[in-house]
């Protein structure tokens, strides 16, 4: 990767699930477990793929509406809290960085560029899993799901991890693969660069991002299409 010294930005807000890591597989064996406590049949992969990004709770929500039933309020609450302490006893046996993610965090970090991480996963979780990648060393900051008032698509997530580095948000750069992350940054004005192969059933060329790249190793790409910010 090539990046010219002139052109890294302040900071970077990097999205966790489907961006930084490929988590599916044991956030699908969490929810499955799930509905099989209420003698539901398991969701597939692609179908996982296409609900994980408004947090576990919009994950346990969309899994159980695929059986045909339709939560919300307290029982919501409950099945979530139940889903959280499934997925709190394998947060890492199947997940895997993506491709590029570690390389492009030590070079933020040699860059003197600072880096969030931006999730709608709860904080707790999210830590324990930057930490089983050995990624607190590049991380300067993560803000969880459940650190602000609002998730994403939301902006005061991405508003509050750029106070929290020093940096403004037009010297910052959010990096995700869905919706919400894309939306965030469109509604807190920041630039945004869409990666594929994450977890969206939109083409990521219609998220609406400043820019499209295929993986975290074409970051260098992305940045020169946005250009200086
Ligand atoms: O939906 C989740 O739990 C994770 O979402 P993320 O894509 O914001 O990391």
């Amino acid at each position: 990767m090539n990046i010219n010294n002139n052109v890294w930005p302040k900071a970077v807000l990097f999205d966790l699930d489907g961006t930084l890591v490929d988590s599916v597989y044991d956030l699908a064996s969490a929810v499955n477990i799930l509905l099989k406590q209420y003698d539901q049949e398991p969701i597939t992969l692609l179908q996982a793929r296409s609900m994980i990004g408004n947090g576990l709770k919009k994950l346990v929500e969309r899994a159980f509406a695929a059986r045909n039933i339709q939560l919300s309020g307290a029982e919501l609450d409950v099945r979530s809290g139940q889903m959280m302490e499934i997925y709190g006893r394998d947060l890492t046996t199947l997940t895997v960085p993506m491709p590029g993610a570690e390389a492009l965090l030590r070079m933020c970090k040699n860059n003197g560029c600072k880096v969030a991480v931006v999730t709608n996963k709860p904080e707790d979780p999210s830590r324990k899993i930057i930490a089983h990648f050995g990624w607190d060393e590049f991380v300067d900051t993560i803000v969880g799901g459940d650190t602000c008032a609002k998730k994403k698509p939301d902006p005061m997530m991405l508003q509050f991890a750029c106070d929290q580095l020093g940096v403004a948000v037009s010297d910052t750069i959010m990096v995700g693969d869905s919706p919400a992350d894309i939306d965030s940054a469109n509604n807190a004005a920041m630039q945004s660069i869409a990666v594929r192969g994450g977890y969206t059933n939109v083409e990521p060329g219609r998220l609406g991002a400043s820019t499209v790249i295929d993986t975290l190793e074409e970051f260098d790409v992305g940045l020169a299409v946005i250009g200086s910010l």
